[in-house]
């Protein structure tokens, strides 16, 4: 431990997450919190979470958010059981634990410590006493305080006169209440807002606004206008909350570790629009392609755990992964390939070969080889993109297991994937690092897959309150405790000052959030058409049989030639854009979306392909007459085509089917052709269809199913 000397002459320590892999946690206080690692005086949270910001999220499992009141009020937490940390500890006189001290801004000597709390006080007891504790401060008042007085009505008339923020937001509240004062101190490190509390007895501002609830909160901005906050519930974090995302607020210059020059090296990344309540097909696809052809290829050689892990994360991304019908094929593929892989080791140029696309194979196996960020795209190159992109994978697929399979069954399959990718390919080792801390300490009381849902969930939202305020945080994306009271407002509450989260209602939310319904397209790279793959297949199909016939029967076929012609005829025309031609034209059974025209996505017409289809082989039925061995080949490879389109079609899943946006109204099925697709989808039977609530539920059409066979 090493104590150090402020240029404000206040005494700072070095202190050390006790119970944790050991990050510096604050360099210098005015409250100082000592206990026992491992001993019955262990508690992180009574210790640092009284200082938490907007959401104080103190679940026995999180540990609590860095402070966000710095630097009004800064916190150190030192472990006495530390041999290292003795002498300071018996400096400070700290016999019992845990102990809390408050230093006022300018103490000089370990005797100025105040004790604050006993150890049976709750945080939201020990967040007040550090209030009470910095108004008694009189002349050592922290400069960088805010003012927690009440405000008087002639302050507030004079607001916008005297300083230069876009907005007042007023806490209307009784005299005991302290949710003015913590909302103030929540707002400290962000610009462009200023807080204060209003009493109760404040007769003119309570006249004035109307106000008839304590605690309320209301809006004031500079023209003039106000109006009381629209909040789930009148409460600190929905306060807080609220106000940070203002337009035009942002965290300020008291961002921690922020140096100039990281800020005068960055570049604006162009702004796209991307919706935070949905999730984008382009993040998902450049977070997969990062890992399989960036991060796994970084070893000359992958062997013994290493190559457990990357075949285990394939392995899941086959099983879970929902993605479009070339991507499915290529996971599905290289799965296969790596299961086929029994060799000890595996050298970086044939994982190279084995994980590019392969665009002629029927069907085409392609993964994107862009990176796209939407979703998680930072307002700067350096912020977010591939970190936000591989937890959102792994929030997926740890809802797409949920939602798949028994509850109890492999409750942590995902996790365990997601522990040994970190651990053996993200390439932040620091991050590795605390996420294989926190796995091991608790990962293994997962007992469903809804638990390892709400695992995954709680532990990034550790992750998200640890790095608040620090130097990888993307300003225009603050890190907030997830998802915030606007997302899912019944997935928040408060409960004696003290945030809690309702976690039925979060699992829910996060079964929606993470679920195929709320993927979107938007800036995602076109891959094969379904239209051109089918009808490439087709061709191949028949070019390939053809060859085989006129080999095997050459004189049968002079025969047939001009009966093949005619039943032919319906797909020909549509393989070729004119006679001769090479170039694919798009066939006439697919018409196209608008809004997917741009992606190169199709929407199939199966009435239409339905009744080609039919209306050929019909055509072969009136001439057949000996050849009906080739004939069932033909409509065999005719159903291979089908499946084609249906595989492509289905990645709009039924249900997402009828009200997706990515299909206007026009194209809905009727209900018929819509029974007859869920069929077809499962004649086909794509592994990542079975199973969907949606198919399993289709009524059963004999007439359908058989029509759809031959
Ligand atoms: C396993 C892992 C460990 C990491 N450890 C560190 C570390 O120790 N130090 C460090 O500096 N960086 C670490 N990072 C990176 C850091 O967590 C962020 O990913 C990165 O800073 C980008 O942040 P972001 O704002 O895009 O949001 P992210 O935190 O990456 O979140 C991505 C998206 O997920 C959603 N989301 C947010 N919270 C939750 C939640 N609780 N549950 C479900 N969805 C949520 C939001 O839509 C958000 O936009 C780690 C990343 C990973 C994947």
């Amino acid at each position: 431990m090493e104590a150090l000397r402020n240029p404000e002459q206040r005494l700072c320590v070095r202190a050390r997450h006790p119970c944790g892999p050991g990050g510096v946690i604050g360099t210098d206080l005015p409250v100082c919190c000592w206990w026992q690692a491992a001993g019955p005086g262990c508690s992180p949270a009574l210790c640092l979470g009284m200082l938490c910001g907007a959401v104080a999220v103190l679940t026995p499992s999180s540990v609590p958010c860095p402070a966000e009141w710095r630097p009004a009020v800064m916190l150190a937490a030192l472990d006495c059981a530390d041999e290292a940390n003795q002498q300071v500890c018996a400096e400070f006189g700290i016999t019992g634990f845990p102990t809390l001290k408050f230093f006022r801004a300018f103490s000089k000597k370990a005797e100025d410590g105040i004790r604050i709390a006993h150890p049976t006080a709750t945080v939201a007891d020990l967040r007040r006493a550090i209030i009470t504790n910095l108004e008694q401060s009189g002349d050592a008042w922290p400069p960088a305080c805010p003012p927690l007085e009440p405000a008087s009505a002639e302050e507030v008339h004079s607001f916008f006169h005297r300083n230069t923020e876009q907005y007042l937001a007023l806490i209307f509240e009784k005299s005991n209440s302290f949710v003015g004062r913590e909302v103030a101190l929540d707002l400290l490190q962000y610009e462009n807002v200023a807080v204060r509390r209003v009493l109760s007895s404040e007769e003119e501002l309570v006249e004035k606004f109307g106000v008839t609830t304590f605690p309320s909160a209301y809006l004031l901005l500079r023209n003039g206008s106000f109006f009381r906050l629209p909040v789930h519930a009148e409460a600190r974090s929905f306060y807080t909350y609220y106000l940070r995302a203002l337009s035009g607020v942002t965290r300020g210059s008291y961002r921690l570790n922020v140096t100039s020059s990281a800020i005068n090296e960055t570049r604006a990344l162009q702004p796209v629009r991307a919706d935070s309540s949905k999730l984008y097909v382009a993040d998902l696809e450049s977070t997969v392609h990062y890992t399989l052809r960036v991060e796994a290829g970084r070893p000359a050689v992958l062997a013994g755990a290493q190559l457990a892990a990357l075949k285990c994360y394939v392995a899941t991304l086959a099983k879970y992964f929902p993605g479009r019908p070339s991507v499915q094929t290529f996971l599905h593929s290289l799965d296969s390939w790596l299961r086929n892989w029994t060799e000890p080791e595996l050298p970086r140029s044939t994982l190279k070969e084995a994980v590019k696309n392969k665009e002629d194979a029927i069907p085409a196996a392609v993964l994107p080889t862009n990176i796209t960020w939407v979703g998680c795209r930072g307002s700067e190159p350096h912020f977010r993109g591939y970190p936000c992109g591989l937890w959102t994978i792994f929030h997926l697929l740890t809802v797409q297991a949920a939602q798949g399979g028994p509850d109890q069954e492999l409750p942590l399959e995902v996790l365990n994937t997601m522990r040994c990718y970190v651990k053996h390919f993200f390439g932040c080792q620091e991050c590795a690092q605390h996420f294989e801390a926190m796995a091991a300490k608790s990962m293994d009381q997962v007992k469903s897959r809804d638990e390892a849902v709400l695992w995954l969930w709680s532990h990034h939202n550790e992750v998200n309150a640890r790095l608040a305020g620090g130097d990888t945080e993307d300003p225009q994306f603050p890190k907030l405790q997830w998802p915030p009271p606007d997302m899912c407002p019944q997935c928040h509450r408060e409960e004696q000052g003290v945030h809690m989260w309702d976690e039925a209602a979060v699992l829910s939310f996060l079964k929606e959030h993470f679920s195929l319904g709320n993927l979107r397209l938007d800036h995602a790279i076109p891959i094969p058409r379904a239209g051109e793959e089918v009808v490439a297949s087709a061709r191949l199909v028949t070019a390939g049989l053809r060859e085989k016939e006129e080999e095997e029967r050459k004189e049968e076929e002079e025969r047939d030639k001009e009966r093949e012609k005619e039943t032919e005829k319906p797909v020909r025309e549509s393989e070729t854009g004119r006679p001769g031609s090479s170039e694919l034209r798009r066939p006439s059974i697919v018409r196209r979306n608008p809004r997917l025209q741009a992606l190169g996505e199709d929407i199939v017409d199966l009435d239409s392909f339905s009744e080609q289809h039919f209306k050929s082989k019909a055509l072969r039925a009136a001439g057949r007459h000996r050849r009906l061995s080739k004939r069932d080949t033909v409509a065999l490879h005719h159903d291979i085509a089908l499946c084609l389109v249906l595989r492509r079609a289905a990645w709009q899943t039924p249900e997402s089917w009828l009200g997706s946006p990515l299909l206007p109204k026009a194209q809905h099925r009727t209900a018929a052709s819509m029974h007859c697709y869920i069929i077809g989808v499962q004649i086909c039977r794509p592994a990542w269809l079975r199973g969907q609530p949606a198919v399993l539920a289709a009524p059963h059409r004999p007439s359908c199913y058989s029509s759809f066979i031959r």
